[in-house]
């Protein structure tokens, strides 16, 4: 069928209104912008980096150090490790790299212990002032600070765009063998499949789970937090009912190499994902069962092993100090 308008057209003007590339935004444009070029020095926002960390020692070191350059040019103001009471040194490591380091559960204690990477990222707005807020994922093979400069460019040079996402490709890697574009398999079979389901106009996001977003503090702290890995998700739909779809950005960062979880793990991954989405498209009062989810079965070996996936919700900053301010 030849559509005229819907979801493709939507989609297809988005895409190319809206997307960028990290190679755009080099350490000499960013240092223009941030020094005012598009107006007063007062008008320029300040930068926050968050990095949430659990057991990356590997990886942040090197992380940090290709952070190095735009720290020392200006363009970042706050560089955050927030950690996930790591064992392996990973606080150690991030501090010998410049930067400050949060324990994710002293901050917001009231709330408990901090249950997954959505409620670090929540505790993470606490304990930051930049009002332009990167998320950068720790456990990146081979980052190079084009991730960075990548989220912050639209950012900084589009006074109307106020959440960018990461896009990239993304290897799967098994000992020494490579799959090219094997990686994202719960973006390929759950996350990307949703959102064309329900919400189409968010199809052309190539990584709707990046870690790699950045966006306002304004906005951000206008969304409530999954706790765990429906962080994404939900502040991809958040956003986008918030602010529309040409406040959002994709910025193409190159070719990412995670570490990769067993596909069994990613069951979690995938539940925690498809509970924030439905609670999103139903309504919270909607779907009782995604008001209520009840661990997840998996019948493995002739048994059954019942997992417990942290679901729960942190709401709004900006609620959450109205309301102790009433
Ligand atoms: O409880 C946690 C779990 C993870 N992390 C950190 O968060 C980042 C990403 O976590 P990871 O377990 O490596 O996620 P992936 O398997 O790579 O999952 C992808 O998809 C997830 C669901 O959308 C996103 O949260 C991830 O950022 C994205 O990389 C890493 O720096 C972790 O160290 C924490 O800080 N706390
Ligand atoms: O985003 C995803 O789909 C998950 O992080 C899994 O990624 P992987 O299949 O590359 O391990």
């Amino acid at each position: 069928m030849n559509e005229i308008s819907g979801p493709q057209t939507t989609v297809r003007d988005w895409l190319a209104r809206r997307s960028y590339r990290a190679e755009q935004f080099p350490l000499e444009r960013l240092v223009e912008l941030r020094a005012g070029a598009r107006g007063a020095e007062d008008d320029v926002p300040s930068v926050t980096v968050v990095l949430p960390a659990r057991e990356v020692a590997a990886t942040i070191g090197p992380i940090l150090a290709a952070l190095e350059p735009l720290r020392a040019a200006g363009v970042i103001d706050e560089l955050v490790v927030i950690d996930a009471a790591s064992a392996d040194g990973t606080a150690e490591t991030a501090r010998a790299g410049g930067a400050r380091v949060v324990q994710e559960s002293e901050v917001l204690a009231e709330h408990g212990p901090a249950r997954g990477k959505g409620d670090a990222l929540w505790r993470s707005l606490a304990v930051t002032r930049g009002e332009i807020v990167v998320f950068l994922d720790s456990d990146t093979e081979g980052f190079d600070d084009r991730f960075l400069r990548g989220l912050l460019g639209p950012l900084l040079a589009e006074p109307e765009v106020a959440f960018v996402k990461g896009a990239f490709r993304r290897p799967f890697k098994l000992g020494d063998t490579t799959v090219p574009d094997g990686g994202g398999r719960v973006t390929e079979l759950v996350a990307r499949p949703l959102l064309n389901l329900h919400v189409p106009e968010l199809a052309g996001f190539v990584q709707p789970l990046a870690g790699e977003f950045a966006g306002r503090r304004a906005l951000l702290e206008q969304l409530s937090f999954p706790v765990g890995y429906g962080v994404e998700i939900a502040t991809l739909i958040d956003s986008y009912r918030l602010v529309g779809l040409d406040a959002l950005a994709q910025v193409d960062l190159g070719e990412r190499q995670n570490r990769h979880q067993s596909l069994r793990a990613l069951s979690s991954m995938a539940y925690a994902v498809m509970v924030a989405a439905e609670r999103r498209i139903a309504g919270r009062d909607g779907a009782a069962a995604a008001r209520e989810p009840g661990p997840l079965l998996l019948p493995f070996g002739g048994d059954l092993e019942v997992r417990e996936v942290a679901m729960d919700e942190r709401p709004a900053l900006l609620r959450l100090r109205r309301d102790s301010a009433a």
